[in-house]
């Protein structure tokens, strides 16, 4: 194994990259070359094989709701390596549409019920009261964020003794339009509405590098 070589899996990248989500992942690789690692990014699609222990970093991007639909009857496959892969504290981001799926259930303006791979105690509904769109600003655990949101979906956490926010609200929607907060963070798992994309924010950038190359070393060390 190249122990300089970092590998990422971009789950449904040709489906799942609203508002230039892939940002992210080109942000990972440049500060990622600063510190002296390459970057493998795998285009995990549809039909694809998946293990998400051959990986460094899973990322999921925002989708659409037709896309998150076809995403939807995909994904399934994975749920068992996922749901391992985040409850022993691997890295992963996943934005908007990404962070729904990973949830119980998104329904939809349409009154579509999306099925999601239950695997964080949360769901996603929309609301006919508004679509929330703009500017965002939250205080997260390293700091000052600022992104924007563009979703239909109100996401409401189900199990508030398991689950805590990413971030608490200066400016914006976040989550939802009662609760003043925004995102999600479970163990090293980041859900969050923030596009632009979030990691320009390179408060959060530097911090999930972190746990990126802690990973990549506990990786290495299982395959020596
Ligand atoms: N940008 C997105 O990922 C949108 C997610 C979802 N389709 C919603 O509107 O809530």
């Amino acid at each position: 194994m190249d122990d300089k070589l970092i590998k990422i899996a971009y789950l449904y990248e040709d489906l799942m990259n609203t508002y230039g989500d892939s940002g992210d992942v080109k942000i990972l690789k440049y500060l990622l070359k600063k510190e002296g690692y390459d970057t493998q990014v795998d285009n995990i699609s549809l039909g694809d094989e998946f293990n998400a222990f051959d990986y460094d970093f899973v990322f999921f991007g925002g989708g659409q709701d037709f896309e998150q639909t076809v995403v939807a009857q995909d994904l399934p496959r994975h749920k068992t390596t996922l749901e391992k892969y985040i409850n022993e504290s691997n890295p992963m981001l996943c934005i908007c549409g990404g962070y729904q799926l990973l949830g119980d259930y998104y329904k939809t303006n349409s009154g579509v019920t999306i099925k999601g791979l239950g695997i964080l105690p949360l769901h996603t509904i929309f609301k006919s009261d508004k679509r929330m769109i703009g500017d965002t600003r939250y205080m997260s655990e390293w700091g000052e964020v600022k992104a924007f949101e563009n979703h239909s979906g109100q996401t409401y956490f189900d199990n508030t003794d398991k689950l805590h926010p990413f971030g608490d609200m200066i400016e914006g929607y976040g989550n939802n339009p009662q609760d003043k907060v925004e995102g999600l963070h479970y163990r090293n798992l980041i859900g969050s509405y923030s596009h632009g994309p979030l990691l320009k924010n390179t408060n959060v950038a530097n911090a999930i590098i972190k746990t990126i190359l802690e990973r990549h070393e506990r990786r290495l060390a299982q395959n020596q």
